[in-house]
């Protein structure tokens, strides 16, 4: 069938057919159409969309990301067949019955991811399959190295090249930048490329956006890194793995991270920017991705175990998730925390300390340190300003300010002081609660907003004390943010009185109730 093309500009893949013209092709929505370009015979298969209202019949609506490839120009003529569905479809249905999946397999699904042949919704009954029924360790070899082979790999001529990552889940851990500018400060090479949030309230990517642009090319990456010492990247933007972004996307409204899925991703990064060594942080706490110590001895064997497969030295750091790391959660408030840090503060002290472990045992994998030494150095690293240096030449190196200093990072012009009711202890803090409350203020999109903690479990408080401000870039996402606060409750504040329980009903003195009868 031959249709006359519009071009709609809507940022995805997709094409829209009228629904008598859908009727007449015999496909629904959903379905797939393989169409020419008559001009210069190149074809694409797109997932259709239909419409009774939006396109006249004769017409066929292309989406800017189909164009980019196809390249037809409005009101020419293309022509449209019906294509076959994609075949990864019935290895993602194989996985929903609980099967193995082959290397093959999975490979044509991620290749499928890759090339956009499967629809945004077909990619999430993926993950939501892997997710309910769990990927063993050689399906998750399988996803590693299909991850990998379908994109873009850096190769450095010169080694060991160092690299870290956390599995995430824990608020305010905005390691990476500390643990990058040390690593770079001691001569090695790391070619950090961070997803952004998954289930938190930004993610490495987000928080480096504040300071430097985080989109470059694998190419590019490498000359920076080489010039640098380090990077801190989006990989999403890089085409290093590139199936991984489009696979987190979708992880991102559920705040889920399958296990399976979530090692395949850190150690496909891992590998194809050609790291020698890697330290991966795995938070443990009771509202984390990994709830207690024997679980995450478990991941951390499947993290090294996949490692060893690729040829990579791993060692995994458990970390106490309990509680946020640092004070601040979201971009820039995070940022400010981590510069501050490198200019010379000496608090949070649970951020110097964790940052220094990590660092420590990259330094003592790459041979910078003997075993047991290298948090000393990395802590001598950031003590000395070198850390802060290297810091600075990243930033610039990305296209950022590198004058820019923690006092002038901007936040969110809306805020908002939450205030102790009572006299007591903080005796918890929830997770969880305290990214939805995040998340609600505008973080990750909006670079401002976030909570700035100021009493952590174990703070003694006075009524009206301070507990954590809230910030936001938008009023109404202030206000929003307030009420899911004062739902949520994210900060447990108790005495020795943990609660008293009201008497609602009308009260009268005995004497009256019993007609004057005592
Ligand atoms: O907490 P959530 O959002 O699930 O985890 C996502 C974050 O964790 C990792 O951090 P890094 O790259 O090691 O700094 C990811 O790259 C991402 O930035
Ligand atoms: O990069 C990351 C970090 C955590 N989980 C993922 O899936 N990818």
């Amino acid at each position: 069938m031959k249709l006359a093309v519009r071009l709609v500009d809507i940022a995805a893949r997709g094409v829209l057919l009228h629904q008598q013209d859908a009727k007449t092709l015999g496909v629904f929505p959903g379905d797939r159409v393989v169409i020419t370009n008559l001009s210069t015979g190149f074809s694409i298969a797109d997932y259709v969309e239909t419409t009774s209202t939006l396109i006249k019949q004769g017409k066929l609506g292309i989406y800017h990301q189909s164009n980019e490839q196809l390249q037809v120009k409005d009101g020419e003529s293309v022509e449209v067949r019906v294509s076959d569905r994609p075949v990864s479809l019935d290895y993602i249905r194989k996985k929903m019955e609980g099967e193995r999946l082959s290397r093959e397999e999975i490979k044509m699904i991620v290749t499928d991811i890759v090339h956009d042949n499967l629809s945004p919704s077909e990619i999430t009954a993926f993950v939501i399959c892997s997710y309910i029924n769990n990927l063993d360790i050689d399906e998750i070899e399988s996803l590693t190295r299909s991850m990998v082979e379908t994109g873009d790999r850096l190769e450095f001529h010169t080694g060991p090249i160092v690299d870290k990552h956390s599995i995430g889940g824990v608020p305010g851990n905005k390691i990476t930048f500390l643990v990058v500018p040390i690593i770079a400060a001691a001569g090695l090479l790391i070619p950090k490329t961070s997803s952004r949030a998954i289930t938190g309230a930004g993610g490495s990517a987000d928080l480096m956006e504040v300071l430097a642009p985080v989109e470059f090319s694998a190419a590019e990456v490498q000359q920076m890194t080489q010039k640098a010492g380090g990077v801190i990247v989006w990989g999403g933007a890089t085409n290093i793995a590139p199936a991984d972004d489009k696979i987190i996307i979708q992880e991102y409204p559920f705040k889920i991270d399958q296990i399976g899925q979530m090692i395949a991703s850190v150690m496909a990064k891992k590998f194809a920017v050609g790291a020698d060594v890697v330290a991966i942080d795995i938070p443990v706490g009771k509202n984390c991705k990994v709830h207690s110590i024997p679980e995450g001895r478990k991941l951390a064997q499947s993290f090294i175990e996949i490692g060893d497969r690729l040829g990579m030295r791993v060692e995994c750091a458990l970390t106490y998730g309990d509680a946020p790391v640092g004070r601040a959660i979201g971009p820039a408030l995070e940022v400010k925390e981590a510069l501050a840090i490198l200019e010379g503060s000496e608090s949070p002290n649970s951020l110097i300390e964790k940052s220094t472990e990590i660092a420590g045992i990259a330094l003592e994998l790459a041979g910078k340190a003997n075993r047991g030494e290298g948090s000393a150095l990395a802590l001598d690293l950031l003590k000395s300003g070198k850390a802060l240096k290297k810091m600075k030449d990243i930033i610039a190196i990305q296209g950022g300010n590198p004058e820019i200093t923690s006092d002038l990072v901007k936040l969110g012009e809306f805020f908002h002081i939450v205030k102790a009711e009572r006299d007591g202890y903080v005796v918890d803090l929830n997770n969880k609660s305290l990214i939805t409350i995040a998340r609600v203020a505008g973080a990750p999109n909006d670079h401002g907003a976030g909570l700035y903690i100021h009493a952590k479990p174990g703070t003694r408080l006075k009524r009206g004390d301070p507990i954590f401000t809230l910030y936001a870039e938008r009023k109404w996402r202030l206000e929003k943010a307030l009420e899911t606060a004062r739902t949520l409750r994210p900060v447990i504040v108790e005495g020795m009185l943990m609660d008293r329980v009201p008497n609602q009903r009308e009260w009268l003195p005995s004497k009256q109730r019993n007609n004057g009868v005592e």
